[in-house]
């Protein structure tokens, strides 16, 4: 939590200043409204005004118990005691002199502290603690340990008294400031955690010093202690009270590293620890300047702002591995402090000019990533945000706790908040990155596509005679990094999706075709024509299903009246039989009344007969009113079949459409590379021709401005290029008969392809050194000189200074060294291009038997439909016939009846049911990726057969087997 530093003020008795007593007053404390009235009629108001003649216990009651509150509960606390020589800072702090032990009532605040302390830690019976007291006296730049042992554990109040005495007896007299520090450790256990809370209390004597008048920037006179620890300490109070540091906007510009006082203060002021000012002075006209300095001070720093925190962290009982909890906060905390002291270092190791040049840069940079990290880390959170997660664990009913729980609560409350960031941030930089691939794309594509233009006529000779391997690039740098889009139309081509979702795609492919290569165009078509020849036979297999479908539609209306005939007959057949039924039942009652076993007997018999009867009759009636509802079926069957095969046909349409055009565009392509082979030779000579036109150009253009170079200056210039044009030709012709050699072979070994390189890298290398050369005969400033000089990196600059003090030799080894770095970078990349036409082909083959294989599954799939609608048809024949029957016949035809309603109700369950058709599907759908059609189905399926045949009122029917 933030809390302003306090401020008190006490005024000494007038006589302590070895005063006469008749002293005139210059400043009245203003006990009800904590203000000191000054003479001047300026008023200060702090945060505790103490009367004139207050009581030790008074000034311990009302501004310092409440730090032992702040202690007890883990935070750091703190008191400076501030103000001119004997005004009673040492006798606030300690008491009188080194008596303060001889009555109680005198007591300072740190004996009284200590006291209270013991009493109150003991009150915790479940927490243990030690205490331990460090003392030191700051002289100047020294430091003293006043103890001589460091840090001492005391374990009561008369221990820590007797080392106040022996600190007090090792004190210098005057001229030092003291710190008096009591570290507080407790622990204790809750649900078997143990609890810690470190905190110190400390307690700063400052030393009076002389001061010295000096102008303000604003042309006021300002007053400056002398002692370089207070002076500092002025400056860290007046930097910390801006507005601007308040709100922790740089603390790294606080000049603590000033001194060692400042230094140690530096939790006090601006720090973690809770703060207290108290000063003190003195009522007396010879010291207002004095007493007006130190209300200003106290003035200002009542407006710093603390991060108080609660120093507490937890382990597990008995768990050791857990201590390292503590060990990774500690060295957090340790990691934290050095990195400030060593900001503080190299603040004041910048301001000294004996540094050399690169040692301040490297202090620089350090410093700009310490100011970047600490941005980095504040953008989101507040400061010191990792140790108020750690008191979120504990949840103490007392006040200050209380506001801290309070602070980490809506932290937690902020979590939700947060991850919406963080989920905003992620799609920002998703976006951020589709974007960048984009704009990439972009540049790669417009500048292959420069590059293939400049280079079309020569390129496309080599390209379309020669291997895969010279089209993929092992000429020329980067050819074969290809965009994005490129890869995705590749990989499109041999989706199986249906064309709607690829239509889309296939307009963009359509308006990139001109960018493709031959080759790549090459390819696409032959991707095409498959393509095409798939869907061609997608769509007749759809038709002949269509066909079959259409069928069994026809056999189904024609099967409808028949079936309502029937449906007539058997609802009669049905009302017969109930009154036959209950005909019998009379019968059988009359039988049991008339006590005749037989013909009772036979009545139940024909009871039971009877039901079977009408149960078959009913189930025959209801196939007889399943029609409309399968007519219905086929019927949507139809019309989804035929919706696929309009998007199939659609889809071949636009194939077509896209295999015309690459077509087209690889004829003419091809009738320009033939011209191109031709003009080839002619290119040739006359590029030769030219060259040597340059070189003519080169002398009548160079010789009217030469004059500024002496003639054999000019001269020797001219016969290195002459030199150097030289060797340009004879790499030109090697390179050319690799060429040739590697086109008629189509291989190219490993030295020839490494030669090709080198060549290829000198030529580059040539035509610069020409250019420039060319540049200073032509009296110019040579363009890459000028580029050189406009290099504002400083890295760039030093890298160029050492480049320019490098003498001939060294400079020859270094450009032999990246000659050979260039040609080796250029053969792994080279290397790498062709892997990646290797992993480019393997995906193209894998893309191609995807395609395969889904092709394969829709005929599958298709077969079977037509399969079981071959069924279906058998099946309606067979139920015509029946109902063709029952409804001419209205003899008893049972036992037809019973067959023909079985065989129907199997027919339904295992052939027509949804159940069936899906695991049906299903299992094609198994054979079809493992890629072989079960034998079930690429043999005719044994399709059961009957045979009906009617002897006199009996129909028979005989089922076979094909
Ligand atoms: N409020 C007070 N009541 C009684 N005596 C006081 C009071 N303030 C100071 N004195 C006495 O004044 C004398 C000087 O006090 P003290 O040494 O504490 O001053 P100081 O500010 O610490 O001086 P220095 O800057 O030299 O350290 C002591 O003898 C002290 O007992």
């Amino acid at each position: 939590m933030e809390i302003n530093i306090e401020t008190a003020v006490r005024v000494c008795p007038v006589n302590c200043r070895n005063s006469t007593g008749n002293d005139v007053i210059c400043l009245q404390p203003n006990i009800d409204n904590n203000t000191i009235e000054v003479a001047n009629s300026q008023s200060f108001p702090v945060n505790h005004v103490l009367p004139v003649n207050c009581s030790q216990t008074t000034l311990y009651n009302t501004v310092v118990t409440p730090l032992l509150n702040f202690l007890i509960e883990g935070c750091d606390v703190s008191i400076v005691a501030l103000g001119q020589s004997q005004t009673g800072k040492t006798y606030s702090l300690f008491g009188p002199g080194f008596h303060f032990a001889a009555s109680e009532l005198e007591h300072g605040i740190i004996p009284r502290f200590i006291r209270e302390l013991f009493t109150k830690v003991k009150q915790y019976r479940d927490r243990s603690y030690n205490i331990h007291i460090t003392w030191s006296q700051i002289c100047g730049e020294t430091v003293q340990d006043l103890l001589g042992t460091g840090s001492m554990e005391c374990v009561d109040v008369l221990e820590a008294f007797q080392l106040i005495q022996l600190g007090m007896s090792n004190m210098a007299p005057k001229c030092a400031h003291s710190l008096f520090t009591l570290t507080l450790d407790q622990e204790w256990i809750v649900d078997s955690t143990v609890q810690h809370r470190v905190s110190t209390a400390s307690f700063t004597d400052l030393s009076s010093s002389e001061k010295i008048l000096v102008y303000d920037n604003n042309g006021l006179i300002q007053s400056l202690p002398t002692d370089s620890g207070l002076l500092s300490l002025q400056q860290c109070i007046t930097a910390l009270s801006e507005p601007y540091f308040s709100n922790y906007g740089s603390i790294s510009n606080i000049p603590y590293g000033q001194s060692v006082l400042t230094t140690l203060l530096k939790d006090s002021f601006g720090g973690r620890a809770k703060t207290l000012l108290l000063c003190t002075v003195s009522p007396s006209i010879d010291d207002f300047t004095e007493s007006l300095y130190t209300l200003q001070l106290a003035i200002r720093s009542q407006t710093i702002k603390n991060f108080v925190t609660v120093n507490s962290y937890t382990t597990f009982q008995n768990a050791r591995e857990n201590y390292d909890v503590f060990g990774l906060q500690f060295a957090a905390n340790q990691l934290l402090k050095l990195v400030a002291n060593a900001e503080e270092l190299f603040q004041k190791l910048l301001t000294n000019s004996s540094l050399p040049k690169g040692e301040l840069e490297q202090i620089s940079r350090w410093l700009t990533f310490k100011q970047e990290c600490e941005e980095c880390m504040s953008e989101n959170s507040e400061p010191h945000r990792s140790l108020d997660i750690i008191e979120e664990e504990e949840a103490e009913d007392n006040t200050s706790c209380n506001t801290a729980n309070s602070i980490d609560s809506e932290e937690i409350d902020e979590d939700p908040e947060q991850e919406d960031n963080r989920q905003s941030n992620l799609e920002n930089v998703d976006t951020l990155m589709k974007n960048f691939m984009i704009s990439t794309d972009e540049i790669v594509n417009n500048s292959y596509r420069e590059h293939f233009t400049i280079n079309n006529s020569v390129k496309d000779v080599l390209t379309n005679s020669s291997s895969e391997y010279h089209m993929k690039g092992a000429r020329g740098r980067r050819v074969s990094i290809h965009s994005a889009e490129e890869l995705r139309q590749s990989a499109s081509i041999d989706s199986s999706k249906l064309c709607e979702e690829q239509d889309l795609e296939n307009e963009e492919k359509l308006s990139e075709g001109n960018a493709l290569t031959y080759e790549m165009k090459k390819k696409l078509l032959k991707k095409i024509t498959t393509a095409i020849q798939g869907y061609q036979k997608q769509i007749s297999d759809l038709q002949k299903t269509i066909q079959v479908k259409e069928k069994l539609m026809q056999q189904l209306v024609k099967n409808k009246n028949i079936k309502n005939n029937a449906r007539v007959k058997l609802e009669q057949k049905c009302q017969k039989l109930s009154k036959e039924y209950d005909k019998v039942i009379a019968a059988c009652t009359q039988a049991e009344i008339n006590k005749d076993g037989d013909l009772e007997k036979k009545c139940q018999l024909k009871l039971v007969e009877l039901k079977k009867k009408i149960n078959d009759a009913e189930s025959l009636k209801v196939l007889t009113e399943e029609s409309n509802r399968k007519l219905l079926e086929v019927e949507n069957s139809v019309h989804t079949s035929k919706k696929q095969l309009e998007k199939l046909k659609k889809c071949k349409r636009k194939e077509e459409k896209r295999k015309t055009l690459y077509e087209m565009q690889l004829k003419d392509e091809r009738k320009r590379m033939g011209n191109n082979q031709d003009s080839f030779e002619k290119q040739k000579s006359s590029i030769e021709t030219n060259n040597s036109n340059e070189n003519k150009q080169l002398v009548i253009v160079t010789k009217p401005i030469v004059l500024n170079l002496s003639h054999e200056n000019a001269e020797s210039l001219r016969h290195e290029i002459r030199n150097l044009r030289k060797t340009r030709d004879y790499l030109l012709e090697q390179r050319y008969k690799i060429d040739t050699k590697s086109m008629h072979s189509k291989i190219m070994n490993d030295s020839d392809e490494k030669k090709l390189l080198q060549y290829e890298e000198a030529i580059e290398a040539i035509d610069l050194a020409m250019e420039y050369k060319n540049e200073i005969l032509c009296g110019h400033v040579p363009v890459i000189a000028k580029s050189l000089e406009h290099i504002e990196e400083r890295g760039d600059k030093m890298l160029l200074d050492r480049l320019m003090k490098l003498n001939d030799m060294e400079m020859r080894i270094l450009l032999y060294k990246y000659f050979q770095k260039v040609v080796e970078l250029r053969n792994n990349s080279k290397k790498l291009e062709i892997q990646v036409v290797d992993v480019e082909n393997q995906n193209e083959n894998l893309s191609c038997r995807v395609q395969n294989l889904s092709h394969t599954l829709q005929q599958v799939r298709l077969e079977s439909e037509r399969r079981i609608i071959a069924l279906q048809h058998q099946h309606e024949n067979k139920l015509q016939l029946v109902m063709r029957h029952l409804a001419s016949d209205s003899g008893d035809n049972d036992r037809v009846v019973s067959r023909v309603s079985k065989h129907a109700l199997a027919f339904q369950m295992a052939g027509t049911s949804k159940q069936g058709d899906k695991s049906l599907i299903a299992r094609i759908t198994r054979y079809a990726r493992q890629e072989t059609v079960p034998k079930q189905l690429q043999a005719t399926v044994s399709v059961p057969q009957a045979i009906v045949t009617r002897q006199k009122n009996k129909l028979f029917i005989q089922q076979t087997h094909k």
